[in-house]
């Protein structure tokens, strides 16, 4: 379930009056999500000619702890410049003074921000085909690429000094999760020690799983959630989509047609050079770490009775061990 914040009718009529959208005619809250609250809003149409081109849906998110406001125009900014360059992004529904996101007082007087996003149609593949994921991978380089030009910069939030500090912060405490897991923070200082350097970058999606990813038969309808967008190496980000894409949701089984699906479609839009090919392997043991560490913490921090499902570390700790032993054999070209 993801609605933290109550907004009662009026007051989300009145929200939704600051945009050129037309008037609220409904606002259903998004149980998908975890990080920040979501409602599809949909509205009677914003005259043609404006900015709402006379869309008549869109999604409301109010941004909760995880997002820091320095940070929506970066975020907000991104969606624009990629969608601006043909990237099957949303855009940004801008207010009435031209600004991307807006302060609003909640219920109970606590302010927040909070930003309007052009709905885009598909669902997400809970077991995708390799037509859709040669699909994601095309999109993703598209991304990539349609980036280089953006001005610009976020460092990785969950780079390897956030590893550090979630490993640390989980330490003693692996035993609670599964036994296994205390080698990971021997695993984490091992990839970042070989961790390659000089790779080329640019803004990076950085957590493009299949839930992030609208699909409409086998083409991509949107990518969303870029809320970890950062500054990185574009070999990191397939990496990421790779371990998310290409496994049993247990992380037990490996599906090469999907794997080599994510990289021609990559490819048939950006080639890798030799170095980013070879340095796949240890990218993605990172990737699969990374979301071991961010779950084992969430795991460790999130009362039994919270609304929201934990994920298991467990299933990106089989990644890990599987890109360790085959991760050459996974990526040869
Ligand atoms: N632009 C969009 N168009 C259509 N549906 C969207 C859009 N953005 C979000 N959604 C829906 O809202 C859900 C939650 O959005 P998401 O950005 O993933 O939230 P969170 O940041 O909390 O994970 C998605 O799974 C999707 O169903
Ligand atoms: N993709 C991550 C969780 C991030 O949550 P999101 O709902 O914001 O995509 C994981 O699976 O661990």
């Amino acid at each position: 379930m993801a609605v933290y914040t109550r907004i009662g009718a009026e007051a989300m009529a009145e929200l939704i009056a600051a945009f050129d959208v037309g008037e609220l005619t409904s606002a259903k809250g998004i149980a998908e999500g975890v990080s920040n609250s979501n409602w599809l809003i949909e509205t009677t149409g914003g005259a043609k000619g404006t900015g709402s081109k006379g869309s008549r849906r869109f999604i409301l998110t109010v941004y909760e702890e995880r997002t820091e406001v320095e940070e929506l125009p970066f975020f907000l900014g991104l969606l624009d410049h990629l969608a601006a360059a043909g990237c099957p992004v949303p855009r940004t529904m801008h207010d009435r003074s031209g600004a991307a996101f807006r302060e609003f007082a909640t219920d109970t007087g606590e302010m927040k921000s909070l930003a309007l996003i052009e709905f885009l149609p598909g669902i997400s593949a809970d077991k995708p085909t390799p037509a859709q994921a040669e699909a994601v991978g095309h999109a993703l380089a598209q991304v990539h690429l349609a980036a280089l030009d953006y001005p610009r910069k976020r460092a990785n939030s969950m780079g390897h000094a956030a590893w550090r500090r979630f490993a640390g912060a989980c330490d003693g405490r692996w035993g609670e999760i599964d036994a296994r897991l205390a080698v990971v923070p021997t695993a984490v200082e091992e990839v970042i020690a070989a961790w390659p350097q000089g790779l080329p970058q640019s803004v990076i999606h950085a957590d493009l799983f299949p839930d992030n990813v609208l699909l409409v038969g086998d083409a991509v309808s949107g990518l969303i959630d870029f809320y970890f967008a950062c500054t990185g190496p574009m070999a990191y980000d397939l990496a990421v989509t790779h371990a998310a894409w290409s496994f049993s949701p247990d992380g037990k089984r490996h599906d090469a047609a999907i794997g080599r699906a994510i990289l021609t479609g990559y490819e048939s839009v950006r080639p890798l050079s030799p170095e980013e090919r070879a340095a796949l392997p240890i990218l993605a043991e990172g990737a699969a770490l990374r979301f071991v560490l961010t779950r084992a913490y969430d795991w460790l921090n999130t009362p039994a009775d919270a609304l929201v499902t934990r994920k298991d570390p467990c299933a990106f700790f089989e990644r890990y061990e599987f890109y360790r032993t085959h991760g050459a054999q996974a990526f040869a070209a």
